[in-house]
């Protein structure tokens, strides 16, 4: 195997060497020049003395039978030749690519930072997931004679073929998928089913032609440019359709070809956001909703690139969602976690799990906006002053179902909050929030496990059902989590402000939780409450000086934070 075969020659100067007796991969203990073996399935990336960050290692260790490691060859000969490294990757959303004119100043973006080589994500062209979706939805019970006729096709033909058009584009570049978009609707109209394998594979029509439609433009206007489709670069996930996870296994294998493609022949890569390939079925998997985001960073860490941008049509990070409150402003500086609760807890400018890789390789993801580049922006990293921050922003999640859980057993009965738990993992539902009492349990349950993002009812019957066999069971839905995302070392005086606002919005809150995260305070109100409640907390922190006079007052821990987590219901 010739990766065995460079791990042999390599590893004594480099931090990693096979163990002649085991054949396991062992990595030296940087600090104290020990060898520690690693795990037989470790996969992934780890740094080595001497090596620049842009130049960690890429570990494969096959079960303990044979293990390796493998230094990408490219980025070996990228670092001792002359091309320099790829830098950024810039993710481009929806919103920003929307039509030709939006391609046009997404390129002119591009060229404005010619000292950057960077790698470029694209979404699919504004709505044209959503339409996708629809025309899906449609044609299972159109009729296959119908699906030519359906709006929502006409639709994404013609944004396309105008958009070609506009570029001066050769349609040929799009005509063989929009055709196969065609034929494959039909299909669905012929089985009046669609799977969520057969789903996954619809949507991806679109990030497979915006990504064709950049690129050539790009070469048209005199830039290099190479379009690649993730699932056929290495993007692994798990073979949950609609919501696949990204595998370890991802990160050499994008490096590799990245890193390969760039060094031989060096071209802007164009790549699809959103996008990856199931493990096991090897067909076309998505990352859930606004998953380009996660798409980018998971290349920024693959490639340990200098920064991750993402623009969207915002200018940065808000201190709300400007549905809600259009008057929201932008916040300077966020820390991982702290964009990671706001992007779990609702605030759509973000995915969810986008965060994760950007932490892991500890690259700062700067959020712009595209129709504004002036805009500073956000910068989110690792760690920021928190001495005088108190409230970052507010989120809001609706449309959520809580429980209440009454065991019916006697106090102090063990084991009661293991039973309830064990029902939400065997059913797969995920929980949100959670507040406990000695005998009563109150919790959300996370909606966005499907794309609708609310949970079906046959799947909230069988949690009572099940639930009803150990306790006394109310379900109260339509609800809404408000989180409050800032610093809650300062949790009384967010809790004081946030209850005196509510209070005197005549609002009751029906549970509280601060959880083990300790940027988050979360109040559960009712759905038709909650927009007015968000309003009236925005002015109240944002507005009205109390930010900055609380900034300015002098920190004491005396009697100012609740110390561990709290639970109220
Ligand atoms: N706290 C928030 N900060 C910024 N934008 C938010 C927030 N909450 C919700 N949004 C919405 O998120 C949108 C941007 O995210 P998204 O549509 O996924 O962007 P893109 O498609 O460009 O990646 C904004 O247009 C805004 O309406
Ligand atoms: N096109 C996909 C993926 C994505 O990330 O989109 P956006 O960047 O526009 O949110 C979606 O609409 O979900």
């Amino acid at each position: 195997m010739a990766a065995a075969l460079r791990f042999a020659g390599l590893s004594p100067c480099v931090g990693f060497r096979r163990d002649p007796s085991t054949s396991l991969c062992l990595s030296s203990s940087f600090s104290s020049n020990r060898w520690v073996e690693l795990s037989p399935r470790f996969i992934g990336t780890k740094k080595a003395p001497g090596y620049p960050r842009s130049r960690s290692l890429r570990v494969s260790c096959e079960r303990g039978v044979s293990a390796f490691f493998e230094e990408d060859e490219a980025e070996r000969q990228g670092a001792d030749g002359d091309v320099p490294q790829l830098s950024i990757v810039m993710k481009f959303g929806g919103s920003s690519v929307a039509s030709a004119q939006r391609m046009k100043e997404v390129a002119d973006l591009i060229l404005r930072f010619p000292e950057e080589r960077p790698v470029i994500v694209l979404s699919a062209m504004g709505k044209t997931t959503n339409n996708l979706l629809l025309a899906g939805e449609k044609a299972v019970c159109c009729g296959v004679s119908n699906v030519s006729d359906l709006h929502e096709l006409s639709f994404i033909q013609d944004l396309h073929l105008k958009t070609v058009d506009e570029l001066g584009l050769d349609k040929s570049i799009i005509s063989g998928l929009l055709d196969e978009l065609e034929q494959l609707l039909k299909g669905i109209a012929m089985m009046k089913e669609l799977t969520f394998r057969t789903r996954d594979y619809l949507v991806s029509f679109g990030e497979c032609m915006s990504t064709r439609v950049f690129a050539a433009y790009l070469n048209k206007i005199g830039v290099k440019a190479r379009q690649y489709d993730a699932f056929d670069i290495g993007f692994i996930t798990t073979d949950d359709f609609t919501n696949a996870d990204i595998l370890e296994a991802t990160y050499p294998a994008i490096a590799k070809r990245l890193h390969g493609d760039w060094i031989n022949n060096p071209a802007i890569p164009i790549v699809t956001g959103f996008l990856g390939k199931g493990w096991k079925s090897c067909a076309v998997t998505t990352l859930g909703r606004g998953g380009s985001d996660l798409t980018a960073t998971t290349i920024g860490k693959a490639l340990g690139l200098r920064e991750i941008q993402v623009w969207k049509d915002v200018d940065g990070v808000l201190t709300c969602d400007p549905n809600i409150y259009p008057n929201a402003r932008p916040v300077p500086h966020l820390t991982f976690e702290e964009a990671a609760e706001l992007a779990y807890f609702g605030a759509q400018v973000l995915h969810p799990l986008s965060m994760r890789p950007a932490r892991e390789g500890d690259i700062p993801v700067r959020v712009k906006n595209s129709y504004n580049p002036q805009a500073p922006g956000t910068v989110i990293t690792k760690e920021r002053d928190m001495s005088k921050a108190v409230l970052t922003s507010i989120v809001l999640k609706s449309n959520i179902t809580m429980l209440d859980i009454v065991s019916t057993r006697m106090l102090g009965q063990f084991g009661f909050l293991a039973k309830v738990f064990a029902i939400f993992e065997d059913l797969g539902i995920s929980v949100d929030c959670v507040a406990t009492s000695e005998v009563s349990i109150s919790l959300t349950l996370d909606p966005s496990k499907l794309w609708s993002r609310e949970l079906i009812q046959q799947e909230l019957d069988h949690v009572v059902e099940e639930l009803e066999k150990i306790a006394v069971v109310h379900l109260l839905q339509h609800r809404s989590i408000i989180s409050l995302v800032g610093n809650v070392q300062r949790s009384s005086l967010i809790l004081e402000k946030a209850f005196n606002v509510l209070r005197k919005n005549g609002v009751n809150v029906q549970m509280i939780s601060q959880g083990a995260s300790k940027v988050n305070i979360s109040l559960i109100v009712n759905d038709d409450e909650a927009k007015q409640c968000v309003k009236a907390l925005h002015s109240a922190f944002f507005e009205n000086g109390f930010l900055s006079e609380a900034e300015e007052a002098e920190f004491s821990g005396n009697g100012t934070t609740i110390p561990s987590n709290i639970s109220v219901m």
